[in-house]
This record gives structure tokens, sequence and C-alpha cells, in this order.
């Protein structure tokens, strides 16, 4: 049997089941009022008839429940033929009943039974219809039997079209759902993707993502997108709605030990009225890409981005601050006295001293700041989305951190350090030897201290 017929069968036995279920819950009251209406009347006759026809009801939706959907259908059927006899031999007072049989029965047979059965039940109406009983016993006349058995097959037919029509597209429509869901399955989870409000709440994040930042995906939706720590020179989601363009860079994150690199796009979404409804982050995992290069990436001694990544990460940041203008700092940091530390330590000492800064100096810091080893005993920050008076305080904290840390050997370790907000028209260079400068003076003011840049 091929799946469609599976389903096909596994449909029709749902519809069914439904079909029975509103049937038995119309017919019930529907066969008692009739049974208190005869015993007012005194149709005692009738009464009797549709008492029977109620037992087969009650016995029907018994078996429903019991889901035993095919003895159901047939007491059912059963009790429904009851009292369409009762219409054919007894004269209930309206010759339209007949009429009214031969509406519902057709209904019931053709979408509760299979289609033996339908035959069978079928030929069981036309019996009593065709067969020619004197016309003595029978309340109406020969035509009008004729004419219902006519109308009876004849809508009979007709719904079998209808039934058939509505069954295979209601399968097509769910087998195309199928394949979208399946599709949106593999999408989800093999591309990463968020959908951010304009205020930067997050209302969608692929699994992806979510498995790329260590979360399940109820953890991320809700939150704001700065709170993910994607590092790039701009992450804030104010930037885009300044226009309509896309957005388009890399994002780096960082999970503990791992880290990721994602090439990605963020699309401005708009509404039916053309208003901003939100955007569309749209990703590709690079990080294998980058593995190599990655190695090449950070400084082997401590683990923090190299001078080589750093250089191109303040390329990025000169270019976004021309299309942008959002502030961000360069910070530069050079330990106090280190050639002393190394002189009476010895090297091995200078380096888990050199170590130990950059986990104290990592701590200190917020999860989209760049934190590389410049060289030697210097270290480098780009601090993006920061003016320089929000930088001062993160950098002085900081220098109060290192001053006070308890670093090996008992070694009193302090902090010299330099920062620059990026201005218009600068170059990267110029940035870089601003923001030198300022180093050298904190150095030349005795050390242990921030000079920041000033016109
Ligand atoms: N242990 C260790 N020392 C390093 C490393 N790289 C550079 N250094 C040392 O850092 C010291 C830097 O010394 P200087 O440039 O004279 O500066 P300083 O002693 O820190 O003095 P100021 O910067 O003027 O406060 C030198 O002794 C270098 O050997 C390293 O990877 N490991």
């Amino acid at each position: 049997m091929s799946a469609i017929d599976k389903d096909y069968l596994s449909y029709q036995q749902q519809l069914a089941a439904r079909i029975r279920w509103f049937a038995l819950l119309l017919f019930i009251p529907i066969t008692l009022l009739t049974i208190f209406h005869g015993l007012i009347v005194e149709k005692y006759l009738m009464t009797g008839v549709f008492a029977l026809s109620l037992v087969g009801f009650l016995l029907s939706f018994q078996a429903h429940q019991a889901h035993r959907g095919v003895l159901a259908t047939q007491l059912f059927m059963a009790s429904l033929y009851l009292i369409f006899l009762a219409n054919v031999f007894i004269n209930l007072g309206a010759t339209s009943e007949v009429y009214y049989w031969i509406l519902v029965l057709p209904i019931v047979n053709v979408f509760l039974n299979r289609f033996w059965l339908q035959i069978g039940w079928l030929a069981l109406f036309l019996i009593p219809l065709l067969l020619p009983f004197p016309d003595k016993y029978l309340p109406l006349d020969s035509a009008s039997y004729s004419g219902a058995a006519f109308a009876l097959l004849a809508m009979t037919v007709l719904l079998l079209v209808v039934k058939e029509f509505f069954i295979k597209s209601e399968l097509n429509l769910s087998e195309v759902n199928r394949e979208l869901e399946y599709q949106q399955k593999i999408v989800d989870s093999s591309i990463p993707m968020l959908k951010i409000t304009p205020d930067g709440k997050i209302i969608y994040a692929s699994l992806a993502i979510a498995h790329l930042l260590g979360k399940g995906v109820n953890a991320i939706i809700g939150k704001n997108f700065a709170e993910l720590g994607l590092i790039s020179l701009s992450t804030d989601p104010k930037i885009w709605q300044q226009d309509r363009s896309n957005w388009e860079g890399i994002l780096y994150i960082e999970m503990g030990a791992k880290s990721y690199w994602l090439d990605a796009v963020i699309k401005p979404e708009y509404n039916l009225f053309g208003e901003k409804s939100g955007f569309l982050l749209i990703a590709e995992n690079i990080t294998r890409e980058q593995s190599l290069q990655n190695q090449a990436n950070h400084d082997q001694l401590t683990g923090a981005l190299n001078r080589r990544v750093f250089d191109e990460f303040i390329y990025q940041a000169v270019h976004e601050f021309q299309r942008h203008r959002d502030p961000i700092c360069l910070v530069i940091c050079d330990l106090d006295h280190f050639k002393s530390v190394n002189d009476t330590h010895g090297h091995l000492v200078g380096d888990d001293v050199l170590k130990a800064f950059y986990q104290v100096a990592k701590d200190g810091l917020r999860q989209t700041d760049l934190l590389a080893r410049w060289g030697g005993e210097e270290f480098a920050i780009l601090m993006p989305m920061t003016t320089q008076n929000e930088a001062l305080a993160v950098v002085e904290k900081l220098r109060i951190k290192v001053e006070s840390t308890h670093w090996p050997k008992q070694i009193q370790l302090t902090c010299s350090f330099g920062l620059c907000q990026l201005h218009e028209r600068w170059e990267p260079k110029t940035w870089f030897e601003k923001t030198d400068i300022c180093l050298y003076q904190a150095k030349e003011n005795g050390r242990n201290q921030v000079v920041c840049f000033s016109q």
C-alpha cells in the first residue's frame, strides 16, 4: 500500500469518527424528542420504533467511546435504518419525511462507511423503496417511492464525488504542509537566524544559532540582541533603523573556550504599511573556514586576539564609523616596569603574569569589547558603541583592579592606559598614534593612570 493510500484511509477514519460523534450528538436528542412527541400524540408504533433506534444510538455511542469505529458505525446505520423503515411503511403524518431521510442516509453512509459497506447499505435502503409492495400497505403512492429511490442514488453519487475531492485536496494540502514543515526544520537547524523587533528584542531564534550560543531557543527569545554577546563593531540595532539597506559583516561569538565566526546579513523588514517591523539576521557559520586562520588570529601565550586581527578590526571600525558615526574607543595599555618583573622573577613568571593580566582585563570588559595583545607587555582594547567618558569609567575600574589584584610572587603590578575616541576623518593610523601619545603621557606622568585624548 502506498503512503498516500495509508494516509487516505487514516484520514477517512478520522473524518468518520468526527462525523459519527457529531451525528450521535444530533440524533440522540432528536430521537428522544420524537419519542416524547409520539407518546403525546398517541402514536405508539412510532414511539416503539424510535425507542429501539435510541437504544441503537446509545450502543453506537458506547462502541464509539470504546474506539470500535466499524461497530459503532454499523449500529448507527442500523438505528437510522429502523427510523427509515418506519417512514417508508408507517404513515407518520408527513409524506415529505421519506425525502428527509433520503438526504440524511446517503450523507451518513458515504462519509462513515468504506466502499463495500456503502454499497451494502445502499442496497438495503433501496429494497423497501423498489420492492413492489401492494399499495394498500403503503402510506405513499408507488411513484413517490421510485422518485425517492432515484433521489437516494443521485445523492449518493454526488456525495461520493464531493468526498473524494474533499479528502484528496485535504491530503494534498497536508502533504504540502508536511513538506514545508520538514524544510523549515532543516533550515532551522542548519542556518543561524534571528528575528529582532526594531527595539532589539528577539522574537525568533533558529536552533542553529541557539546551538552556537550554547542556549535553548526559549532562553534566547525575549532577550535583547545586545545581551547575546555577538561581537561586531556595530551591534546595536538602533543603527540599522537609520537606513533601509542591509547590514553586512562578520560577527564573532566567544562561548567559554569555544569561539565562532558568523558571516551575517541583517535585513530590515517592513509591514504592509511600509513601516519597519524589525530585522532578520541570517548568518553563515564560517568558523571552519576561519579555524586555520583562528590559530593565526590568537596570541599563543595569552590566547588573546593578536595584532594582525586587531588591525583588521581597527580598519573595519573606521569604515563603520564613516557610515554610522557611532562612538567607538581605542585603548592601549602597557604594564608598568615589566622589565623588572622579568629581571627579578624570571621570564616564566613574567609569562604567567601576562596570562593572568589577560584574564583580569577580559573579565573587566564587556563581552562586546575586543581585547588583543598588541605585543610584548602591551594590550589594546576596542570598545564599540562607547563614548570616551563611558570608556574612561571602564578603564579606570580596570586600572584599580590591576593595582589591587594579588599577582604571583606578590608582584605589585600596575598598568598605564592611553584612551582615545575615534574622530571624523581620522585614518586608522592617526587614531592609533593619538592613543599611543596618550599612553606615552600616562607613562611620563608617573604611570598607573589613564590619559584620555583631548583636542
Ligand atoms: N615574560 C615575558 N616578558 C616579555 C614578553 N614580551 C615582552 N616582555 C618583556 O617586557 C619588558 C618590557 O620592558 P620595557 O619596554 O623596558 O618596559 P617596562 O619595563 O614595562 O617599563 P615601562 O613600560 O616604561 O613601564 C621587557 O623586559 C620584555 O622582555 C613576554 O612574552 N614574556
